[in-house]
């Protein structure tokens, strides 16, 4: 693919499922007011319902299947291929299921970038909002950060919490979370666009310019903490 081009930052997005935050990250992108491109979404099932979002807003689409390689390794080294074929600046996880290998994670260090639905390092893995409700945590929320081999471990770039209410179901914690998956995602690519994003030597997320890297969902919406 020539991307002479395409001055713009060039992001792919991984997705799993439906990409409610993968169409955050294409609305943004595609409101003109960024230095950036979406080039392509990715996804390891056929049947991931954001494909045909993304394709019905003229984005490339690609699907790598996961259960087509007899390793995870092997299906890592196809899932690179595909993705370096559009030179991204960034690789943005939003709900891609896949635990990545230390040699994908290598080949894109510093570029590859997870929204986790849960405070870290709070409830890595899966099922947080079930483990935040079995724990009572009165404060729930999500976080983006970026990816190391370790899952659900690397540098943090932003927070969001939620309140969690007596008769939350995970469901109802999901959908108050996503409310700020949402905003939050929409910022942090902007930040990373407009090269704000970069990790000092002790490998912490500095972002130039920007007062707060937290939000909370108020009765009124989501507000940054600034
Ligand atoms: N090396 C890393 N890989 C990934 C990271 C990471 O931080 N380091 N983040 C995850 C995203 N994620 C949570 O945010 C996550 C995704 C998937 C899983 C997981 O256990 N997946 C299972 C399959 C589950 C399924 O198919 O439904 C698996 O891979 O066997 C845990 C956490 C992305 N990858
Ligand atoms: N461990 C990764 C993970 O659980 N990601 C979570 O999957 C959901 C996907 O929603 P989406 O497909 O509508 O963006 C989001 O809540 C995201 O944080």
């Amino acid at each position: 693919m020539d991307v002479s081009s395409s001055p713009a930052c060039r992001f792919v997005v991984l997705i799993s499922g439906r990409g409610s935050n993968m169409q955050t990250i294409v609305n943004t992108v595609q409101a003109g007011h960024l230095p950036a491109t979406v080039s392509a979404v990715m996804a390891n099932k056929a049947d991931a319902a954001g494909l045909e979002w993304a394709q019905a807003h003229g984005i490339p689409t690609a699907v790598v299947p996961h259960r087509d390689y007899d390793s995870r390794e092997a299906f890592d080294a196809a899932l690179a291929e595909a993705i370096e074929a559009y030179q991204p600046h960034y690789v943005l996880l939003a709900g891609f299921m896949r635990v990545l290998t230390p040699a994908f994670v290598e080949r894109f260090n510093g570029r590859l970038i997870n929204i986790h639905p849960s405070l870290l390092p709070a409830f890595p893995g899966l099922h947080t909002h079930q483990q935040a409700l079995a724990m009572g945590v009165q404060w729930h929320g999500c976080t983006i950060h970026f990816v190391t081999p370790v899952l659900d471990h690397g540098p943090i770039v932003a927070q969001g919490m939620v309140p969690v209410r007596a008769d939350d179901t995970p469901d109802d914690l999901a959908q108050r979370v996503l409310q700020v998956e949402h905003r939050m995602y929409a910022d942090v690519v902007g930040w990373l666009a407009q090269g704000r994003v970069s990790l000092d030597a002790m490998q912490r997320v500095q972002v130039s310019g920007v007062a707060s890297r937290s939000f909370v969902l108020t009765p009124d919406g989501v507000a940054s903490s600034e």
